[in-house]
């Protein structure tokens, strides 16, 4: 194999060639555009082109090429060959093998997944260190003769690296059974429980890309959702996919993807009658109820004849359809068309020929009787009177029906939706008329999820599955998932695989061994977090002034390399980022890039800080009810070092 000079010849003559395909791919869009005569063709042959080039143009600076794998003797097929790894293909002739094969590719996987115990067929493995765009080591395993190493040094090293900035893409570094939910086939549904920093984010959204790479057109055309649980989170992970070259995929938060305006805050009673599943039910019921027993014949007068289809015929057609319409509207517009079907034989056994002019006069006719037994509905009138008035919400007790009721009855109009609202609003939408769905759903901190929001995922996923991440011992709404098996039913998919990770790549064994302490009183059934890391720093210390202390904290944090984040109850973190600012320390807000972030506790789910500074946990568990869990979540962001100060003795299960 090549020495590290001939390495770095090779990655030089790999950048040239990334430089060719992208004038190639930018001079085919500019030809393209002016080659082609039909305007179809011309436009999706532009839109390739063009995303090809953004691609290509996107891929800026990055190493072309992080590992290489040389096969053995018997390697069938791959014999004797070589083959190096990056982020994506880079070739420099057509009908030449590429010079770097895509991490996503078939042949790749045996990268990830080839140890001495199993080599499958690789003699030797190279990772690759770089520094900046530099070549500066690599490694090699020599699978089929040495002895099983531990881990490699390389990974090591960067799975302990300081953390600056959003997240990074984990390409050159994923591990085997992260790489096996990566590639899990597109028709599976799988849930990973994983343990705080055990990489769900990470495999998440490599298997996003992976998707896009392995089934592009099925993909393209439903498109990919990811969803996270805050503006913050989103803002952290936004760059991965990017970097993987995928542009496209839509990353919101469940709030936002129901896209309502909420103006008003239920109160706990209100709001946990309304996430409940049998919401569902209520609901389905409220719209339905509305469908009445015609009570007339339906006479239509068409020139001189008259068309009828009397009381019974009326009824049956509307109890019929009612018994198995997919959706309220399409239900109605089925009884409009059999009736009009019908009106149609009765003027064919008279000669008359009913074209499609005459067809859509009849619809408009006999659409005022239907409107009578099956009226037009809209979401937000539903909703309306039923919380106006939730006398009649079946299944709910006359106490949930009291804490869901409006003070006063309110028209739709001058409704002030809650975020609750707006989940039962996309319950009714649905009820009314099927949406779109996504051809992947990848759903991030899914253990928070209520049963609505759930169903809310499941209707935008329909018949395709879902990738669901999360973690039962982060729990902290007041509806959170206890048992995967529950929350899949609710997500619609019953039979979804359920892995669990537990290597912890974020957290030090330090500070995993004090988190792990809480696991006991979250009662969760979830496996223990075993640290890949044996680095980190852990202090606990009692501070006269929290402020003071905070300031003191970050200032000694200020002397070594990495993000900082200042995690604290969210009413008392106000206080700790005025001190900051006032001893002249920059702080950003938690959707922020700075190098000292004031993270509220209830915010910093999903993130992680180099440094972590948590201030008085007896604060953080006595803010909410499931303060506990909250405290797991603060204390497992921590990469390289956390200190904990307090003043108020620490939670006795800590101790
Ligand atoms: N194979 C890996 N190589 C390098 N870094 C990794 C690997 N797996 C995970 N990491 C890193 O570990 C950190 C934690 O990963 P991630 O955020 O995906 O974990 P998580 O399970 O979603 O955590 P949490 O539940 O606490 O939000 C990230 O910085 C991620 O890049």
């Amino acid at each position: 194999m090549r020495d590290l000079d001939e390495e770095r010849a090779y990655a030089d003559r790999c950048r040239a060639a990334l430089r060719r395909m992208v004038a190639g791919a930018r001079e085919n869009v500019a030809v393209g555009e002016h080659t082609w005569g039909d305007r179809y063709t011309a436009e999706r042959l532009g839109y390739y082109l063009k995303t090809l080039a953004r691609d290509l143009g996107e891929e800026g600076d990055n190493p072309p090429f992080f590992g290489v794998i040389r096969y053995g003797s018997d390697a069938g097929e791959h014999t004797g060959q070589t083959y190096y790894l990056g982020r994506r293909h880079i070739s420099d002739a057509i009908a030449r093998p590429p010079m770097v094969i895509d991490w996503r590719a078939q042949v790749s996987a045996t990268f990830y997944q080839a140890s001495a115990v199993e080599p499958r067929g690789i003699a030797t493995r190279r990772r690759f260190g770089w520094s900046a765009n530099a070549l500066t080591s690599f490694e090699d395993e020599h699978l089929r003769t040495g002895a099983p190493a531990g881990a490699s040094d390389l990974v090591r090293r960067e799975i302990e690296r300081a953390r600056v900035g959003p997240m990074r893409d984990i390409v050159a570094t994923i591990q085997p059974e992260q790489d096996t939910l990566v590639r899990t086939d597109l028709d599976v549904s799988v849930c990973v429980q994983g343990a705080p920093g055990t990489g769900k984010t990470a495999v998440g959204l490599h298997r996003a890309a992976y998707l896009l790479y392995a089934h592009r057109a099925r993909l393209q055309r439903n498109g990919v959702l990811v969803l996270g649980p805050n503006q913050a989170f989103l803002h952290y992970i936004s760059a991965v996919l990017p970097t993987l070259g995928e542009v496209d995929v839509e990353q919101t938060t469940i709030e936002r993807l129901l896209d309502r305006e909420v103006r008003a805050t239920d109160d706990p009673a209100a709001a946990a009658v309304k996430h409940d599943a049998r919401m569902a039910g209520v609901l389905r019921e409220a719209v339905y109820r509305r469908i009445g027993r015609p009570e007339q014949a339906v006479v239509v007068t068409d020139e001189s004849y008259k068309w009828r289809v009397n009381q019974h015929e009326f009824a049956e057609m509307v109890a019929e359809t009612r018994a198995d319409a997919t959706t309220y509207l399409t239900g109605r517009e089925r009884v409009i068309a059999r009736i009009v079907a019908a009106l149609q034989r009765q003027a064919e056994a008279r000669g008359q020929n009913c074209n499609g002019v005459w067809l859509r006069r009849m619809a408009r006719a006999v659409t005022p009787y239907v409107e009578t037994v099956w009226p037009l509905l809209k979401a937000d009138e539903v909703l309306a009177s039923l919380l106006s008035d939730p006398r009649e919400a079946a299944g709910l007790t006359p106490e949930e029906r009291q804490a869901i009721a409006w003070p006063r009855p309110r028209k739709a109009k001058s409704a002030r939706w809650t975020a609750a609202d707006a989940v039962l609003l996309d319950e009714l939408g649905a009820l009314l008329e099927r949406g779109p769905t996504y051809g992947q759903v990848i759903v991030d901190e899914a253990q928070d999820l209520s049963p609505m929001q759930c169903r809310a995922i499941a209707r935008r996923s329909g018949h395709n599955s879902i990738t669901v991440l999360g973690d039962l011992a982060q729990g902290t709404t007041p509806w959170a998932a206890t048992d995967w098996r529950e929350q899949l039913i609710h997500l619609g998919k019953p039979d979804a695989k359920i892995v669990a990770l537990s290597t912890g790549y974020r957290v030090p064994a330090t500070v995993v061994e004090l988190a792990n302490r809480l696991l006991g009183a979250l009662a969760m059934d979830v496996p223990p977090t075993r640290s890949f890391r044996s680095d980190g720093e852990l202090t606990i210390t009692r501070a006269d002034d929290l402020a003071t202390g905070c300031v003191a904290a970050v200032r000694r944090a200020l002397t070594q390399e990495g993000s900082i984040g200042v995690i604290a109850a969210d009413h008392q973190l106000p206080a700790f980022a005025d001190a900051l600012k006032a001893a002249d320390i920059d702080v950003s807000s938690a959707d922020g890039d700075g190098r000292v972030t004031a993270v509220p506790a209830t915010l910093a789910k999903g993130l992680e800080y180099d440094h972590v500074i948590a201030v008085e946990p007896a604060e953080i568990v006595a803010s909410e009810p499931r303060g506990l869990n909250r405290l797991y979540v603060v204390l497992t962001r921590a990469v390289s070092r956390l200190d904990i100060l307090h003043q108020q003795a620490m939670p006795p299960e800590l101790c």
